[in-house]
């Protein structure tokens, strides 16, 4: 079962895997013309009656798949106005091939005929609201004809997500949706043909740009939508609390705390004037200051601990007892990730630590890459927590979905990197599940790492790293 959201990432993520949607569309037109092809009889009329976006440029393909047929593709518009190239594309590759193509300016002028087969590629997954004109129109005479009906996707005006209609539907006898299950059909009528058109399984599984997908901003937001972060960290470092808590900002949360012992709180602000700083009593964190930190983190929407910590017997001791209490999502980096087996919480983690940490948390490695990963997702169901395992090939897994991330370059050996890291997961666990959360921060990471090596070569240090993360979270066309 696929989500029309986790669909158009999968979608973009093959594209930036090398398979372009041009080439899924064809596919899709293929599993199309094969159902009509069951359903029809070899002197079958076929109508295939289409939309401007996507849904229309699958039925134009199937057209040209249905050659021994008696066909006639209805478009509802004018052509100038398709949505889509693809779509335009193949649009004119009917008309050049004479294949009978009508298009419909008004509801009106549409006369479906008397076909036997209607494919009703109207719309799919693009839909909102009810329909409009002259597609109403169109759906209701397909609803009042006595062919057999091949919706393509959905049935037009169903939601895919919800199986609800907006007003009126097509009303089908038969759907070929593409790749996987949308939840809306369950609640359709409908004999169901999930068709494989060739997305790589590495579309799901590797963490790519389509990803990104994940992370829209409401133009109407308020201060504070886009999360408040407080990182726990410092003491015997200074550099890698405020990395972390600026990364946060890079990334999008709105607020930006770093809660550090009062020895180094001057330096850390002095880093940046974006950030809030809180100064706790002495110069290593100590279980005095749980009390405090538990006050802070109630207006949070993330809490990241660790960077730059160290491991004073005292600071284990306060970051343990910190988690017990906590009950939202916390990431969890460096000295502070020796705590996490022994630990019991209501809170969702996120823990980032490399192999070296990850052996010492008690988790087993192995040198081929699927064992790896499938140790990874053990390893994070046994806690009960979402893993990001850092490596040249970075492994996220909540021990039920296990992904691959492959950005960033040998530059990124160099210190600090991991507190970036661990900030802008802060900020993408405010608006996202910890798992996707975890994928797209190591996504953006290695990214804003790639980005710096591309412009400025080797020698990057993690403050570079913080000045192309918004480009690597929010690309332009160029970046791409
Ligand atoms: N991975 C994918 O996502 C793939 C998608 N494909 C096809 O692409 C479809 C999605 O394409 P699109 O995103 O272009 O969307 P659609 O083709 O479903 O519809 C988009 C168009 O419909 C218009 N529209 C939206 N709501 C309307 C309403 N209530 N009344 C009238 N017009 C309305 C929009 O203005 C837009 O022009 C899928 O359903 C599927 O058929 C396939 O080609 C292959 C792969
Ligand atoms: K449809």
């Amino acid at each position: 079962m696929i989500s029309s959201t986790e669909m158009a990432v999968v979608d973009e993520n093959a594209e930036a895997l090398g398979v372009p949607r041009k080439q899924l569309m064809e596919s899709s037109g293929n599993a199309v013309a094969s159902v009509v092809r069951d359903v029809a009889d070899p002197d079958a009329s076929v109508a295939l009656v289409c939309g401007r976006g996507n849904n229309g440029g699958d039925a134009f393909v199937a057209a040209r798949f249905l050659s021994e047929y008696d066909v006639t593709v209805h478009l509802l518009g004018r052509a100038e106005t398709i949505a889509t190239a693809i779509a335009g594309e193949n649009w004119t590759a009917l008309e050049a091939a004479g294949i009978d193509t009508r298009e419909v300016r008004d509801s009106a002028a549409f006369d479906l005929g008397d076909p036997d087969v209607v494919v009703d590629a109207i719309l799919g997954t693009g839909v909102t609201g009810a329909l409009r004109e002259p597609e109403a129109t169109a759906a209701k005479e397909i609803n009042a004809a006595a062919a057999t009906v091949v919706a393509v996707d959905v049935p037009s005006g169903v939601d895919a997500d919800t199986g609800e209609a907006d007003g009126t539907a097509v009303e089908a006898g038969h759907v070929v949706t593409f790749h996987d299950r949308k939840p809306g059909l369950e609640h359709v009528a409908a004999d169901v043909t999930v068709a494989d058109i060739g997305i790589p399984a590495a579309a799901e599984r590797v963490v790519e740009r389509g990803d990104l997908l994940r992370l829209s901003r409401d133009p109407t937001a308020h201060k504070g939508d886009f999360g408040e972060v407080l990182v726990i960290g410092g003491g015997p470092y200074t550099g890698a609390p405020a990395l972390s808590a600026q990364a946060a900002l890079r990334a999008g949360a709105d607020l930006a705390y770093v809660a550090c012992p009062e020895s180094i709180a001057g330096e850390v602000q002095g880093y940046s004037e974006n950030l809030i700083v809180e100064a706790l009593p002495g110069d290593r964190l100590a279980p005095s200051h749980v009390p405090r930190l538990t006050e802070l983190a109630v207006g949070m929407d993330c809490v990241v601990v660790g960077p730059g910590l160290g491991d004073a017997e005292g600071t284990l001791e306060a970051a343990a007892s910190f988690l017990s209490a906590f009950e939202r999502t916390a990431v969890v980096d460096a000295d502070a990730l020796q705590v996490v087996p022994a630990l019991e919480t209501e809170a969702t983690l996120v823990c980032t630590p490399h192999q070296g940490e990850l052996e010492a948390m008690g988790g087993e490695t192995a040198s081929d890459p699927d064992e790896r990963a499938q140790l990874v997702s053990a390893f994070a169901a046994e806690l009960g927590v979402t893993l990001l395992v850092k490596g040249a090939c970075d492994i996220v897994s909540d021990g039920e979905r296990t992904r691959l991330n492959r950005t960033g370059n040998p530059g990124m050996t160099v210190g600090g990197t991991g507190d970036v890291l661990a900030g802008s997961t802060g900020a993408m666990a405010c608006v996202l599940d910890p798992a996707p959360a975890a994928a797209l921060g190591a996504y953006a990471n290695g990214r804003a790492g790639d980005l710096v090596v591309e412009s400025n070569g080797y020698g990057l240090v993690a403050t570079d790293l913080l000045e192309t993360l918004p480009r690597a979270l929010w690309p332009d066309e160029t970046d791409r």
